[in-house]
């Protein structure tokens, strides 16, 4: 069992590197991947780099190259659902893009054909998510979570894609990850902490909440692996 642990930021991994034993890292791709252990299991650590486009890359490697047999995604997003205030924990149901749009041809917003508007995670891996956060005495929150390449700080915009998609939370990465993980049958579990509320204030408060929540999201990725 080889457990990819993939980041979209240095700082959404960096809670993460410093945990394992016999570290060892590789460039390939453009991308630094660090392989390591972590309570007796084997782990590929990277970060992407921000949007979907490196976050597809990154998933496929850290599949196809480093022979992962599950994906985890650890780092922040911004909050749409009123209950998440920053530093909360979402895991995603389900996952979209936001900004896929052939509705020109009738198609509905994220939709393309042979895709799905809304890609599914691993229910067993979200499943040992709920049993570590009940040890815990964490709040986890489930829902969908909407991606795009767009850092979204408008209120107009992220009101739209909690409409339109039913969206918990949003973020630039996640959809593409789980749609390599869907397409190369792999597990693929997404974890976010909120970091800001894709608001007026959402670059202001990304900066300042960004190191302190990519550490919660990573604390938890880690007691998920001594359960996996
Ligand atoms: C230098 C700026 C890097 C922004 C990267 C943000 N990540 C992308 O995954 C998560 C995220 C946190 N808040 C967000 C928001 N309001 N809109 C989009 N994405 C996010």
């Amino acid at each position: 069992m080889k457990i990819a642990i993939m980041g979209a930021m240095p700082e959404e991994i960096e809670p993460l590197i410093g945990q394992l034993e016999n570290v060892s890292s590789s460039l390939y791709a453009s991308n630094t991947y660090y392989e390591g252990i972590y309570k007796g299991k084997e782990v590929v650590v990277a970060y992407s780099k921000i949007g979907k486009v490196f976050a597809a890359l990154t998933a496929t490697i850290l599949i196809e190259k480093f022979d992962c047999d599950i994906l985890l995604f650890s780092g922040v997003a911004g909050a749409i659902s009123e209950e998440l205030k920053i530093g909360d924990l979402i895991i995603a149901e389900g996952l979209c893009q936001h900004d896929l749009d052939i509705t020109a041809f009738g198609h509905p917003y994220g939709y393309v054909p042979e895709g799905e508007v809304c890609v599914k995670t691993d229910k067993h891996l979200r499943q040992i998510a709920k049993t570590v956060a009940e040890k815990k005495g964490i709040t986890l929150k489930e829902g969908v979570i909407a991606t795009g390449d767009q850092f979204v700080a408008d209120p107009e915009r992220k009101k739209w894609i909690g409409e339109t998609f039913k969206a918990d939370a949003l973020e630039m990465e996640g959809a593409s990850v789980a749609v390599v993980c869907d397409a190369l049958n792999v597990p693929c579990f997404i974890l976010r902490a909120i970091s800001d509320s894709a608001d007026m204030d959402a670059s202001f408060n990304f900066d300042e909440f960004l190191e302190s929540s990519a550490k919660v999201s990573a604390g938890f990725i880690l007691s998920m692996v001594e359960e996996i």
